[in-house]
């Protein structure tokens, strides 16, 4: 199994790379960049970039970047792809370039989402400098927070992040949109090689743009208060009201990115010590608040 030490970036593609600057910048208050490929590069700490927005003609998630500890877990992560029989690719200087990692292999989940596995950060530690005067964001050991990916195929891709990602299972949800009675679709909350509740959940529905969000973290309520204030500001479109997961304890709100995913935005994530954790089911959501019915008036508000 791969030694995953977290979620390392995120990469999506945008028809409108001002207007993703906009949201990155006056929204989320993270600082931008120019990328190699003429992309924009989005940034959360001392790292190059967080988000790598790609210019493109859709507006949707492309990938997830994984990081291993160092070359020697990245060789042995491949070997792990070849004996799984998952085909992968390396990529060449110029994605190594573009992802500022030393290496990068590139391969798909049985959902068809596209992963990464990199090692080797390349960083100018430059002093990051909200320009929205937010504190800092949560990432370091814990990885920049964590991303929820479609899976069709769920049973398959459920055993693929367990038996050849090496991600343990925190716990899970059966989500019934319609009611007690009607369906349930099951999402299945993962943790990789490090304290984070969860790095990546796998939801057994499918979605457009290629993920259901991507949280990212503060490190005090107020900067999640202020938040609110620029999404509205800014006129961003609230998929979910504020509130509080029962599962990891996260305090929360869900906005639309410009790449057609959400961003949870929260604060207080618990950290959990996976010897001590038993992984069990959760019927309710939140402790209290995330009105997930706001999104679809916000939604045709914004296309009005
Ligand atoms: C249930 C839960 C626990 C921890 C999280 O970080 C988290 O994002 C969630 C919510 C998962 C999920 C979602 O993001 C999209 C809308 C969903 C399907 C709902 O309407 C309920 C659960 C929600
Ligand atoms: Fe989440």
């Amino acid at each position: 199994m791969m030694d995953i030490r977290g979620l390392a970036y995120v990469v999506a593609e945008s028809t409108d790379l001002p207007r993703w600057k906009n949201f990155a910048e006056g929204v989320l208050g993270m600082m931008t960049a120019p990328a190699p490929d003429g992309g924009l590069y989005v940034r959360m700490d001392e790292r190059q970039f967080r988000f790598a927005v790609q210019s493109g003609a859709r507006d949707a998630y492309v990938a997830s970047g994984w990081e291993v500890a160092g070359q020697p877990a990245f060789e042995a992560a491949l070997a792990v792809l070849q004996a799984a029989g998952v085909a992968y690719t390396l990529g060449d200087a110029a994605l190594c370039k573009q992802r500022c990692v030393q290496q990068v292999a590139i391969f798909q989940d049985p959902s068809g989402n596209r992963h990464e596995v990199v090692w080797g950060f390349q960083s100018d530690f430059a002093h990051f400098a909200s320009p929205a005067g937010v504190s800092r964001f949560v990432t370091g050991n814990i990885g920049m927070g964590h991303t929820v990916l479609p899976a069709a195929e769920f049973e398959k891709t459920v055993a693929f992040f367990k038996d050849v990602m090496g991600f343990g299972l925190a716990d899970l949800f059966n989500f019934k949109p319609a009611g007690d009675a009607g369906p349930s679709l099951p999402i299945h909350f993962f943790h990789c090689n490090n304290g984070r509740h969860h790095s990546l959940a796998l939801a057994g529905f499918p979605v457009d743009s290629g993920c259901v969000h991507v949280m990212v973290e503060v490190e005090n309520m107020p900067e999640v208060g202020r938040a609110i204030d620029r999404m509205f500001a800014h006129k961003v479109p609230q998929t979910a009201t504020l509130g509080q997961h029962t599962n990891d304890k996260v305090t929360s709100f869900y906005m639309r990115a410009p790449s057609n995913f959400d961003v949870e935005f929260g604060y207080g994530g618990a950290v959990i010590d996976w010897q001590e954790h038993i992984a069990h089911e959760f019927t309710r959501v939140s402790l209290w608040g995330h009105d997930f019915s706001v999104s679809a008036k916000s939604l045709t508000e914004e296309k009005a």
